[in-house]
């Protein structure tokens, strides 16, 4: 499988390129050249199988000679055997219609775990076959930092530095990350949004300076191999509900509109969805984009749901790509005219593109904490203020009940702890592996939200090429 820019300039790569790569030079982002697709039959046949194995099985035609299937099956089985739970993703029903896809079994407690316990174990993989050592420059609203930091903590030829916006993650999702001693881990707070950090790690790499001396590598969803991992629990949350033979509509707390790409993916892929429900905060650059056209970015408002406080969504250009028949020169004028003015307008037919498999709702605070109220009382399950998000929005989306509606549940409720307890009046507590997190030695530097200021942290402690 070859992987293409949407910017349509950059060199095609292979799965390993693109995996070590993460950004195109060009500024875009990696796509596969096509979607494989798998027939029904083939579908039909997945019902039934291990997680792990479900995962090779999806992920095999993006791998494609990067790694045998046996190799690829190991990956898998060993990234998914460190998950709290047997089925991996769980799901739970909460009344006749609406369900729960439990994502956040993995070692930090959230979706993010499902992808980067796997990309942790490509990089060692590709690593080992020479090359220069890698610079992972991440930013995070909260879940990746911890998410990453916990998959490549420790491994050889791999540096982290992770950028979180200072006093916007929850305590325990600063904690996470800034407990995590290893050496090859940076933890920065920077001043201002997560939008600055993922403006700068985006611009370090179309920086010279920085690529020159240094393989710069990508942990957020800009690399490919994150969004490849989130597409099988798509399928395997459709498998169990009746897919093929039923559909699924799938609502999902968005942000940078990774996770919800992956829907789509599968959809490409043959994975009968019946919509995909966009579900932000008031941070809705999302949904004005699918609504009015009009991708515009607004200032970041904090919110009770902070991994979703974004206003430029970076894998939106993956959709935009797809649904503007692939032309890469058009794409990079329209994202031009974007990263100049920060507003622009989609075409008619990325709107009607869109309009045919996604919905939209932006969720205000007031309805965040019913939907938590809502599950609590409807099921005792208590939900984390994103998923609270996914879940207001699927009630509300008018689909036909015979449909099963699939809210993601993107984090466990213990990392946002204060605002669950607010909704509910129960306070969750942290789950025994992380129970002593607040008594752990924290590590972080705190540096103004300046492209030169960071650049220059990560010349000073990172390893040079060659
Ligand atoms: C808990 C949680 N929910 C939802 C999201 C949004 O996901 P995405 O950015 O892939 O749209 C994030 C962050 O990405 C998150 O951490
Ligand atoms: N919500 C994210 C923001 C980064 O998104 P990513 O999916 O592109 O890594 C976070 O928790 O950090």
């Amino acid at each position: 499988m070859e992987y293409v820019s949407t910017r349509g300039s950059a060199p095609a790569l292979d799965f390993a390129g693109a995996t070590l790569a993460g950004l195109a030079s060009d500024g875009g982002l990696y796509v596969p050249r096509e979607w494989p697709r798998f027939s029904a039959d083939e579908i039909a046949a997945m019902a039934g199988l291990p997680y792990a194995e479900l995962a090779a099985r999806i992920m095999q035609p993006f791998v494609g000679d990067s790694l045998t299937p046996q190799r690829l099956l190991e990956l898998t089985t060993q990234a998914y055997g460190r998950f709290a739970h047997k089925a991996v993703t769980p799901l739970r029903q909460l009344d006749q219609q609406q369900w729960l896809l439990e994502l956040f079994h993995g070692p930090t407690l959230a979706f993010k775990d499902v992808a980067l316990q796997l990309l942790g174990l490509l990089f060692e993989e590709f690593l080992g076959r020479g090359g220069d050592p890698l610079t992972i420059v991440g930013a995070t609203s909260g879940d990746t930092g911890s998410a990453a930091i916990d998959a490549v903590a420790g491994r050889a030829r791999v540096d982290i530095f992770m950028l979180h916006p200072k006093g916007r993650v929850s305590d325990v999702q600063r904690r996470q990350m800034t407990t995590v001693l290893a050496p090859n881990v940076h933890n920065v707070a920077i001043e201002g949004t997560f939008d600055d950090a993922q403006a700068m790690v985006k611009r370090m790499f179309n920086d010279p300076a920085m690529t020159g001396r240094f393989a710069i590598g990508a942990v957020n969803s800009i690399n490919w191999a994150r969004l490849m991992a989130q597409v099988v629990y798509y399928f395997a949350a459709a498998l169990q509900l009746g897919a093929p033979q039923r559909k699924v509509a799938f609502a999902v707390p968005t942000g940078n509109f990774g996770d919800v790409f992956a829907g789509y993916v599968a959809a490409q892929m043959g994975l009968p969805v019946e919509r995909l429900i966009v579900a932000t905060n008031v941070n809705d650059i999302l949904h004005r984009a699918l609504t009015s056209g009009d991708y515009s970015q607004g200032t970041v408002t904090p919110t009770a749901a902070p991994s979703m406080d974004i206003q430029v969504s970076s894998n939106f250009e993956r959709l935009l790509f797809d649904l503007n028949g692939r032309d890469g020169a058009a794409l990079a004028a329209q994202m031009a005219g974007f990263e100049k003015t920060r507003a622009m307008q989609l075409t008619n037919a990325q709107r009607e593109g869109a309009a045919a498999l996604f919905s939209s709702a932006r969720v205000e605070p007031e309805e965040m904490a019913q939907a938590i109220r809502w599950a609590f009382d409807a099921s005792g399950e208590l939900l984390d203020p994103h998923t609270a998000i996914g879940l207001h929005a699927a009630r509300g989306a008018g689909i036909d009940p015979a449909v099963p509606v699939v809210t993601l549940a993107t984090a466990h409720p213990a990392k946002f702890r204060d605002a669950v307890e607010r909704a509910t009046g129960q306070r969750p507590s942290l789950p025994a592996r992380i129970g002593d997190l607040f008594e752990r030695e924290e590590r972080m530097i705190e540096l103004p939200g300046d492209y030169d200021a960071i650049a220059h942290y990560v010349a000073k402690h990172a390893v040079p090429r060659g």
